[in-house]
């Protein structure tokens, strides 16, 4: 989901920032084309007017003739076409053009809508909190009338009527406090209508059709919905009267449940997400902090600050365990794009983006990079595990409403070809570290076992994936929460069963 990375706004940012400068460009040196059209023409009125006043005199004098016929045919050609047939505007169309690639799309107006409405579901959030740009963080923008009416009819187009009800009354409740929206009532009246009838809300369905007509009493469609609506709550007050089962030929078919977002597993992911303690955790009490030494050399001068966050599974937290250099390094590293330049043309004066792109693949290679080999060398000193190159440092940059839903990092039985291409076997365990604070949500929450980790930068978290005989540790699924206020980076690095023989022994049990 490229439109919810706040890289990608980013880099949109930058976008807008050089179409300015490409306008401001385009209009610096229009005024001074004016300012030379205006004395062409000064020039050419001045002359005329003199000579039509003593046409012969002019004319006449074979000299000046010459002077006048070349005036207008050489000089002309030379000094004032260049001026009245210029190609700036082409110009700085086409460079407009070029730059709003990196602009956000429609697709993005969609996708940053869905975030909203990821959020208002996880976050238990209410509509009119969220227009008021009240998310419990920094607050800065509000939505109007008509804002609320968009994201209303981006629902309404995805058959999201639920949102689009909650939405289309948000900008019925706005536009009383409006003077002049762009929107009507009487638009939001039938939007909202017709999404309750699609929920089976018949009854409220007519009540706001009703309501339209007093606004609009000429308005087709809700005259004709006005019948239909009747003619179903008859229908379904008959069939009551006889006893027939429920309403259920009225509005069979209408609802549209989405199954996985009822389930347990997601309920209980995203009240963790909320940070409500579903789950008692089970031995909380026996969980312990400690320094991690290893007998490294590395690590006995600075050892490692290690603080148990469950047992069994066994997942832990590393404190300062990354530098703010080196996040800073690696998301440099891993931005694509965030290092352009933009720089003026010496021969057509236009500006030109230039892009040092560095792209996900070519971060893939870069291991040798030192800060890259140092993070891995720390990892290996703190669990002990080789880190072998398959898969290098992930870097995932969440932005607003970011998320990964409930998932396992090792490849379970049945996708036993999962890891074959890498050659290295399954994901034996995971160190994921966190590359900055966020403000609001993004926890990384365990729904089986009820943990919940908040990101702060600096830390990481690390838990094995695998038992010693290979089998998957099923208790490990997880999912990062989305991003509420405010951006997160993680970064991960899957450690691998080959390698591992001497470091951690495979065993016949789970245990040993
Ligand atoms: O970002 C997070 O909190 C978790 C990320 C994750 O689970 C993954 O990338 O596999
Ligand atoms: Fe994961």
């Amino acid at each position: 989901e490229l439109f919810t990375s706040m890289a990608h706004l980013q880099t949109a940012l930058y976008a807008e920032r050089d179409i300015a400068r490409t306008l401001k460009q385009y209009i610096e040196s229009e005024e001074k084309r004016i300012e030379k059209l205006k004395s062409i023409a000064n020039e050419l009125a001045d002359h005329s007017n003199r000579a039509l006043e003593q046409p012969d005199k002019t004319i006449g004098n074979p000299v000046s003739a010459f002077l006048y016929v070349k005036r207008l045919t050489l000089d002309w050609e030379r000094e004032i076409e260049p001026i009245i047939n210029n190609d700036t505007y082409t110009t700085m169309v086409k460079q407009v053009e070029y730059l709003r690639q990196d602009l956000p799309k429609y697709e993005d107006l969609s996708g940053a809508a869905a975030a909203l409405m990821r959020l208002q579901d996880t976050y238990k959030l209410d509509t009119s909190k969220i227009a008021e740009g009240d998310l419990g963080g920094s607050k800065c923008a509000t939505l109007s009338a008509v804002d609320c009416y968009e994201i209303g009819r981006i629902s309404y187009n995805e058959e999201d009527f639920y949102h689009t009800t909650l939405w289309m009354n948000e900008a019925i409740s706005r536009i009383q406090d409006e003077h002049n929206s762009t929107v009507s009532k009487s638009i939001l009246l039938d939007y909202l209508a017709f999404a309750e009838y699609k929920q089976g809300n018949i009854r409220h369905a007519l009540s706001l059709t009703n309501e339209l007509l007093t606004i609009d009493p000429h308005h087709e469609r809700a005259k004709n919905n006005r019948v239909y609506y009747e003619r179903m709550i008859k229908e379904e007050e008959k069939s009551q009267k006889r006893g027939d089962e429920g309403s259920k030929n009225v509005i069979h078919n209408i609802r549209k449940i989405d199954e996985y977002r009822n389930s347990d597993e997601f309920l209980t992911y995203e009240s963790l997400c909320r940070g409500e303690n579903t789950q008692v955790v089970k031995d909380a009490d026996k969980l312990k902090c400690s320094y991690r030494t290893n007998k490294n050399g590395w690590l006995m001068l600075q050892p490692a600050k290690e603080e148990e966050v469950h047992l069994d599974p066994w997942i832990v937290i590393y404190h300062d365990v990354m530098s703010d250099d080196e996040i800073n390094t690696i998301k440099q590293l891993a931005t694509p794009r965030l290092n352009r330049a933009t720089v003026q043309n010496s021969k057509t004066g236009a500006l030109e983006t230039a892009e040092y792109r560095i792209s996900k693949s070519a971060w893939l290679k870069e291991t040798d990079h030192p800060v890259v080999q140092r993070v891995n060398k720390r990892i290996e000193a703190i669990t002990g595990l080789a880190t072998d190159t398959a898969e290098e440092l992930q870097i995932a940059n969440y932005g607003l409403g970011g998320h990964y839903e409930p998932h396992f990092d090792f490849a379970r039985r049945e996708e036993k070809d999962a890891f074959k291409s890498l050659g290295t076997g399954n994901r034996i365990a995971t160190f994921l570290f966190y590359m900055s604070d966020v403000e609001a949500g993004g926890a990384t929450v365990f729904p089986y076992i009820g943990v919940k980790l908040f990101p702060k930068k600096g830390i990481a978290a690390f838990w094995y994936n695998l038992f010693k005989n290979g089998e998957g540790i099923y208790n490990t699924r997880h999912a990062a929460c989305p991003v509420l206020v405010g951006t997160k980076w993680v970064s991960n690095k899957w450690l691998h069963e080959r390698g591992q023989e001497f470091r951690r022994p495979c065993g016949k049990t789970e245990a040993e």
